[in-house]
């Protein structure tokens, strides 16, 4: 597939680490200009890289922020290899004509299965009891264990990974009741708390699996935390702003909590090289681990795939099927047909003057296809013209007033 952008010009930036199954996609379709990073990019750095860069590829750690964005001059697409995609401003990429990919199930059974295993460590009291035998000391009681069977798991945020943890929770014989901001079909027995209130005086487990969003930015503080029943046990594997950390820290102190489990936090490590500060630190209740829930082998490589493959085709034919803060196109192979995309701005009087362009120019349109959000417009018009043709014809479609971005897929 030639592209009105050589695809060997097209250079692939991929940072953090990602699969090197993502690596082979990209070459597979014909990409040979691939730049591959370990770890984030300090940010001058990478702004200055974002600046060359086409594709960019990143995971948790890399902030692309409205400043960042403006750097990216060349941009026609990020791939947010994981889950979350607060890490990009995805109102400025929008307004400048970049769509934004994720995977959104790829790592969600790597995270439910670190959660369920959390959930029997900490109904035992086993991070307390690993932390005296690390020091020569021997716990051996009954004092504090529980079994999972029978207990109550209440899930904050009933979504992919919510349901995937409930799923696992029944098949130990755990009783699930969830809280969601929208009405969720439940999974097997589980049922919906009357709310949050509820949810919390009833678990004995409470797992968190919201996004990051402004509701969602400390919801849980010292006031859900003293709602929670004496005893009960946190988990929290989504968003270190979700939880307001110093009174997390209190509870376990205190004991109100037995325990907590914490993946994620209001400030993470910018590298593994860099240390890692947190008021649950030395307390031996609390299981902590450095952002890895959805950090396993099958589920990088999935992500890899799955990304990778969404990058090459929105770049090789337009489709923006999954993005996440663009309009969604799925767009059929169009082997006779020269392929324009051109994305605007969506104020009135741009369609007209497509369409103008069109008409004047006595040229037939094979199939078109508009999709529009409040923001952007985003049309994909197949026609039967020469490489000539349609080159003038995106360089027309480049002069419309309100237009982001214009390319032509021959
Ligand atoms: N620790 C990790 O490595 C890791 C891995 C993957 C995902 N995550 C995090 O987990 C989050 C959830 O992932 P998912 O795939 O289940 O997402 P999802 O979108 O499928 O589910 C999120 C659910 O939360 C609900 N929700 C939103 N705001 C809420 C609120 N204020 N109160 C209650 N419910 C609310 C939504 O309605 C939705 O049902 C991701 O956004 C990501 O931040 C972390
Ligand atoms: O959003 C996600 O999928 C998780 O937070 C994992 O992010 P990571 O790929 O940076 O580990």
């Amino acid at each position: 597939m030639k592209t009105s952008f050589p695809k060997q010009d097209i250079r692939v930036l991929l940072l953090e680490g990602v699969s090197q199954t993502a690596v082979d996609v990209f070459q597979r379709a014909g990409y040979s200009q691939i730049e591959y990073h370990k770890k984030s990019l300090p940010e001058n750095e990478l702004k200055e890289r974002i600046a060359e860069a086409h594709i960019v590829g990143l995971r948790s750690r890399t902030q692309l922020t409205a400043d960042v964005l403006e750097h990216a001059r060349r941009l026609i697409a990020v791939g947010c290899f994981c889950i979350g995609t607060n890490q990009v401003d995805l109102g400025t990429a929008e307004r400048l004509g970049v769509p934004v990919f994720n995977a959104p199930y790829s790592n969600t059974r790597s995270v439910a299965e670190l959660v369920i295993a959390e959930a029997i460590m900490l109904l035992r009291g086993i991070p307390q009891k690993s932390m005296q035998c690390h020091r020569g000391g021997w716990a051996k009681s009954a004092n504090g264990s529980y079994e999972a069977r029978d207990k109550v798991l209440g899930i904050i945020g009933y979504g992919h990974i919510g349901t995937q943890v409930g799923v696992l929770a029944e098949s130990m014989g755990m009783h699930v009741i969830f809280h969601d901001v929208e009405t969720k079909l439940s999974m097997g027995n589980a049922r919906a708390a009357a709310s949050l209130q509820d949810l919390l005086q009833r678990s004995d487990v409470v797992t968190l699996h919201v996004p990051e969003t402004p509701s969602t930015k400390m919801m849980f503080g010292a006031r859900e935390i003293a709602a929670m029943r004496k005893g009960a046990v946190l988990i929290n594997a989504s968003r270190g702003s979700v939880v307001d950390i110093e009174a997390l820290a209190e509870a376990l102190r205190s004991e109100h909590l037995a325990g907590a489990a914490v993946d994620v936090f209001p400030t993470e490590p910018k590298s593994n090289d860099d240390p890692f500060v947190s008021p649950l630190v030395g307390l031996d209740n609390a299981i902590l681990t450095p952002h890895i829930g959805g950090s396993t082998l099958e589920a990088q490589d999935n992500i890899g795939i799955e990304v990778a493959s969404k990058l090459v085709r929105y770049s090789d034919n337009g489709s923006t099927l999954s993005a996440v803060n663009f309009p969604e196109v799925s767009l059929p192979e169009h082997p006779k047909s020269r392929r324009l995309l051109h994305i605007h701005k969506n104020v009135p009087g741009v369609l007209s003057r497509i369409n103008e362009l069109f008409s004047a120019g006595n040229i037939n349109i094979d199939a078109q296809f508009l999709q529009t959000d409040a923001e952007v417009g985003y049309v994909v018009i197949d026609v039967s013209a020469g490489e000539d043709q349609a080159d003038e014809l995106k360089a027309k479609l480049a002069t419309i007033p309100g237009t982001l971005r214009s390319r032509v897929l021959y």
